[in-house]
């Protein structure tokens, strides 16, 4: 599988690059970000954290506001950030042009429903083939963690979740904690997955976490001042399942932050400690 680089800019003494390629899973071209740390110069294969962005992103908006390169650099951690959708001729849309669904609104699901089906199948992207392109064509070993905001600290969750044994650390940023039970998880779901709610809970963190085989230590970060909490992300959902299952949660409620990169920012280095802890253990 070809890779094409499109742009490429020193940071903090490693790489950010973008790539394009062509994507079996989602029958389109995607572009992928990767920050590479001045180790990656060294011969050494190093661990990878997977970062799932929100709704309306692409794989731009964590490189450039998180502000991680820094101590990705310090910790020798690479960084994939993937896009958040299919894109281009031929995918569709929401029909009204919703933000909330569609382009830049994949849910890290397989669509089952039409016309969603032949591209949006973001979960075997961020969990299969993206992995398999990456640790083919850089200096990376599989020591793997994942991580994400909103609707990707939902689908960190959930690939997390789903794969045992797949990755060594997991955390999540204000993530969508049950979509089963809010507007835009029940948009999505019903679209992409179909009305039959009994199968949405493969596709739901806190169901999951009550059958979950692996146990691998959560962090979660959650501003109070976070429009979205109440209605859409409910942390409180996460830390019941958590709770229930007997599954180690660290829900940490961050006092005055909102749901922006600005919060995202304040709270990266802890979170690049704690992937970088147990990648390298
Ligand atoms: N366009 C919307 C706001 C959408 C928004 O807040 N997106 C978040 C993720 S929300 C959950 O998945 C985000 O990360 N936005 C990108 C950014 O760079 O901030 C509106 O206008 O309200």
């Amino acid at each position: 599988m070809s890779l094409e680089n499109i742009s490429c800019q020193k940071s903090f003494g490693g790489w950010h690059k973008r790539y394009r390629h062509r994507s079996s899973s989602l029958n389109c071209d995607m572009v992928f970000a990767v920050y590479l740390p001045p180790q990656a110069e060294q011969g050494a294969k190093l661990p990878v954290l997977y970062w799932l962005s929100g709704l309306t992103c692409t794989d731009e908006n964590f490189m450039q506001k998180a502000g991680a390169m820094r101590m990705a650099a310090e910790l020798g951690l690479v960084i994939v950030a993937p896009d958040t959708s299919p894109r281009g001729e031929g995918v569709p849309d929401d029909p009204q042009g919703a933000w909330d669904f569609g382009l830049g609104a994949g849910f890290y699901v397989n669509a089952t429903e039409e016309p969603w089906a032949r591209h949006y199948r973001m979960y075997d992207y961020v969990v299969q083939e993206l992995p398999a392109l990456i640790e083919a064509n850089f200096p990376v070993s599989d020591r793997r963690g994942i991580s994400g905001h909103s609707m990707g600290g939902h689908g960190a969750l959930v690939c997390a979740l789903r794969n045992p044994g797949r990755y060594r650390s997991l955390s999540a940023f204000a993530p969508i904690a049950h979509p089963l039970d809010c507007p835009w998880g029940e948009k999505a779901f019903s679209r992409y997955l179909g009305e039959d709610r009994a199968r949405w809970k493969e596709w739901d963190a806190c169901a999951l976490m009550a059958s979950a085989q692996e146990k691998l230590p959560i962090l979660v970060d959650q501003g109070d001042r976070d429009d979205f909490m109440a209605t859409q992300l409910k942390p409180e959902a996460l830390q019941q399942a958590a709770k229930a299952a007997g599954h180690p949660l660290t829900l940490r409620l961050q006092p005055g932050y909102d749901h922006s990169y600005f919060f995202i920012a304040s709270f990266i280095e802890d979170h690049l400690r704690h992937h970088a802890e147990a990648l390298k253990a």
